[in-house]
């Protein structure tokens, strides 16, 4: 009786999944012949991320500041282009712009771009900064300069490419956030408030423009390889150091394949490895769901996930009040 009750159990809870995770169903859609966007395409992920789109066929256009980086960034994507034999029909080209500063100057870069390859089918807003620091020793700079760059420069980008998106009714655009933007942790005041930013802005937006079969999505990368996070390290707080470190380093590459495989899915959350995973479904809210197979897992893991949690914070802790004492120390 226990069983059948149990059995009756289970396949209405899947059944409900069913039903509710294949409405947020999404179509697969491909690279090749799409006008990209990428901001930050000069360097780390959105280098790399830059170079998968090209080697997939896509129109790829990077926008950054910094015109050497640009450049450089534009001559590799010309000879992968050289390679396909694709010259006459795959288009490259790079803006230089900050996104933090106008949304005018940003807008305006996106409509050149949109003049020669198109107009924008999928948004990649990449483009970021960190800094770390104590809250009280962080200048108050940092939390006005995060928030700029990281949160209200996504929102300059993709104001900039709703409105075709909605009128095409055609549309992905994806947030990188960070396993930072999904916890907050020491040393990360302003850089973690700058990526919880984003979930709000993402929750919202999806449910505005899912009528126009437009898909958002965040990405949540743990430490990653790169130029940016080299730079990161020169001041980082040591907390900040060992905590990223439980979440292992990752290679740009690898970040940026799972990032396009998830755009391709039409995912609402992008996820990386097993504490990925379990992050997600720590934080999942009210978050939409995609696949019955996450809902299922999300479902069966949830109360996992909280312990294990609960651990983290109690390890996260301890390491904290350790390079506590050793500052008192040698003060
Ligand atoms: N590396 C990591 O450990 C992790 C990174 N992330 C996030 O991933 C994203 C990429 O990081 P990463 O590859 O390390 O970064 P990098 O510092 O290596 O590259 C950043 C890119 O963004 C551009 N950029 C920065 N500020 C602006 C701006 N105001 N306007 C236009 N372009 C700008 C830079 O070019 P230029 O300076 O010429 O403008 C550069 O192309 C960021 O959002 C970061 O927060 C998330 C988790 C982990
Ligand atoms: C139940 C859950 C268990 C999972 C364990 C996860 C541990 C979280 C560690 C946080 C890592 C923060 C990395 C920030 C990377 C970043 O954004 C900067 N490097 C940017 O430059």
């Amino acid at each position: 009786m226990f069983f059948e009750i149990t059995c009756i159990l289970a396949a209405i809870v899947i059944g409900a999944l069913y039903f509710l995770t294949k409405q947020n169903k999404r179509e697969k859609i491909d690279f090749h012949g799409k006008h990209v966007v990428i901001t930050g395409g000069s360097s780390g992920i959105g280098y790399d991320l830059s170079i998968e789109a090209a080697r997939q066929g896509a129109h790829v256009s990077v926008i950054a500041r910094n015109r050497d980086k640009l450049n450089e960034v534009k001559k590799v994507l010309e000879d992968i282009r050289k390679k396909a034999g694709t010259e006459d029909s795959q288009i490259i080209q790079i803006e230089s712009v900050d996104i933090s500063k106008s949304f005018e100057d940003t807008k305006a870069a996106f409509e050149r771009l949109a003049k020669n390859a198109g107009p924008v089918d999928i948004l990649i807003n990449n483009a970021g900064t960190s800094k770390c620091a104590e809250f009280s020793e962080a200048p108050i700079q940092d939390f006005e300069e995060l928030m700029r760059v990281n949160y209200i420069g996504g929102v300059y980008c993709t104001k900039s490419v709703i409105p075709s998106m909605k009128s095409r009714k055609f549309g992905r655009v994806l947030f990188v956030s960070s396993q930072a933007g999904q916890i907050g942790i020491f040393g990360y005041t302003a850089y973690s408030a700058s990526k919880f930013a984003l979930r709000g802005l993402v929750e919202a937006l999806q449910m505005e423009v899912k009528p126009y079969n437009i898909y958002i999505t965040l990405s949540f990368p743990p430490d990653t390889d790169t130029p940016g996070f080299k730079e990161e390290n020169l001041t980082k707080c040591e907390e900040t150091r060992i905590i990223s470190e439980s979440s292992g380093l990752s290679a740009s590459k690898d970040v940026a394949k799972g990032i396009l495989q998830s755009i391709k899915k039409g995912n609402f959350f992008n996820y990386f490895g097993i504490n990925g995973f379990l992050l997600c479904t720590l934080t999942a809210g009210a978050a939409p769901v995609t696949n019955l197979k996450d809902a299922f897992l999300e479902i069966m893991t949830l109360p996992l996930a909280r312990l294990v949690a609960l651990g983290l914070l109690f390890n996260f802790d301890s390491i904290v009040k350790s390079c506590h004492k050793k500052k008192v120390k040698s003060n």
